[in-house]
């Protein structure tokens, strides 16, 4: 018989995080606790389930999400979690069922873009996503930047760190990402709820949970001002022969000035006994490694696709981000399910920019997961040419799309979600 696939009330969710569960192989127990404080982070409307006679066997969820564009604007986005299909239902189109829904009704509700962070990469380029941030680890070998040896707080008159416990954190960070997030022009990050801080920081858990309690830290400038935020937890690996081998692993960074965030990476860098510095995700072309004395004493650790992008809305989406130049191109986007292709006129200009319907003859086309990779300005038109994604009609036009999409800094997501 057919899976059927429905939305879940609240009488579903031990099954549903049950399967959750068998999907991502994790064979643990789930208890009433883990199963209540879990739910409480779930809108059960917009969770599917696929039951096949009584037992759940796909999940499915979206949320409200908020993706900071270049310029700094906020566009709605369906935010895709908990993905999953039993082994033993896989590769009869159940994730494409649940996703075909979801997408549909997120373009129902009006939301600009749809957004995930795919757990393995050819899953989701067949439901029209593109990769549009990707992220890189570096592992730092901390004796080799010297940096413990001295003073390495900010010069006198250039603000200060403190070490803050987790409940103060709570009282300044959220306040702190809302600005970094508008105001810092680093596309891909994206907003925060009250569960998401509770859950971080130790407010919000369920008892045997292996989770670590962070160590929290605020930059403050001159003025007081709360200008960055750091959490990281520290492991002691070894004592061996007297001398200390501790890992410290940072949770997330943010700073919004470069003061900021010269101040809290040598801060991090100068806590005594650490000998490794993990950086957790960061973007591309973070300037942890340039920072360093040595720069080599940063190795790469991971570099990969994190933050995937399936436009909804394409009007909405191009005419909310700026452009670094003013310029005209024509897109024909071609979308399968029919949800959001077309051909559209660009226009950019210092005023912002207009994007409409056309019958005009196309400089690019391309498949609408090609535009969600363009976005945010990581990837070049000239590059996906090469690749044969973008086909260019117009001579030059990749050219001209690099110069109208492309940012300064790369797009960065600092969260998995
Ligand atoms: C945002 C997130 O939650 S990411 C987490 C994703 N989940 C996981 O990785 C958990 C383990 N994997 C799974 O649960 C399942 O394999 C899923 C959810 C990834 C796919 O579910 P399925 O129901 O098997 O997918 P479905 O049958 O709809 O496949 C659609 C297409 O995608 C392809 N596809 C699906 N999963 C994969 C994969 N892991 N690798 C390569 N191709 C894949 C299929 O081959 C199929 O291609 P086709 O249209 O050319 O025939």
């Amino acid at each position: 018989m057919t899976p059927e696939i429905r939305t879940l009330t609240a009488d579903d969710l031990p099954a549903w995080f049950r399967a959750v569960h068998v999907g991502f192989l994790n064979g643990k127990e789930l208890t009433d606790e883990e199963i209540a404080v879990r739910g409480g982070g779930v809108g059960v409307d917009r969770t599917q389930g696929a039951f096949d006679g009584g037992r759940c066997v796909g999940t499915f969820r979206t949320m409200p999400q908020q993706l900071t564009v270049p310029g700094g604007a906020a566009l709605p986005s369906c935010a895709v979690t908990n993905v999953t299909v039993s082994p033993t239902h896989r590769r009869r189109g159940l994730l494409t069922r649940m996703m075909g829904e979801a997408m549909a009704a997120a373009k129902e509700r009006g939301d600009a873009v749809a957004s995930l962070i795919a757990a393995e990469y050819p899953i989701y380029g067949h439901h029209g996503f593109g990769p549009a941030a990707w992220t890189t680890e570096f592992t730092v070998d901390v004796p080799r930047t010297g940096l413990n040896r001295r003073y390495a707080g900010p010069p006198p008159g250039e603000g200060r760190v403190d070490l803050v416990e987790p409940e103060a954190f709570r009282r300044v960070a959220p306040e702190f990402h809302e600005r970094f997030r508008a105001q810092s022009h680093r596309q891909g990050v994206i907003d925060r709820n009250d569960r998401w801080w509770r859950m971080t920081t130790g407010a919000l858990r369920w008892p045997d949970d292996e989770w670590e309690p962070p160590f929290c830290a605020v930059f403050r400038d001159a003025e007081g001002v709360v200008q960055g935020t750091v959490t990281y937890t520290a492991r002691h690996d070894t004592w061996h022969n007297k001398l200390p081998h501790c890992t410290l692993s940072v949770g997330k960074l943010e700073a919004a000035t470069p003061q900021a965030e010269r101040a809290l990476w040598h801060f991090l860098l100068s806590v005594d006994w650490v000998t490794t510095l993990r950086s957790g995700y960061r973007a591309p072309d973070d300037v942890l490694p340039l920072l360093l004395p040595d720069p080599r004493a940063a190795r790469i650790d991971a570099h990969a696709d994190f933050l995937w992008l399936r436009p909804l809305d394409v009007p909405r989406m191009l005419e909310a981000r700026t452009y670094a130049v003013p310029g005209t191109l024509v897109l024909d986007l071609h979308d399968e399910t029919g949800l959001a292709g077309g051909r559209f006129r660009l226009e950019t200009g210092p005023e912002g920019a207009a994007c409409t319907r056309t019958e005009d003859g196309a400089d690019l086309s391309m498949d609408i997961a090609a535009l969600g990779t363009l976005y945010l300005g990581d990837e070049t038109a000239t590059r996906l040419t090469a690749l044969g994604r973008v086909a260019e009609h117009t001579p030059g036009a990749a050219a001209t799309a690099d110069a109208l999409f492309r940012t300064a800094r790369r797009p960065w997501c600092p969260d998995v979600f």
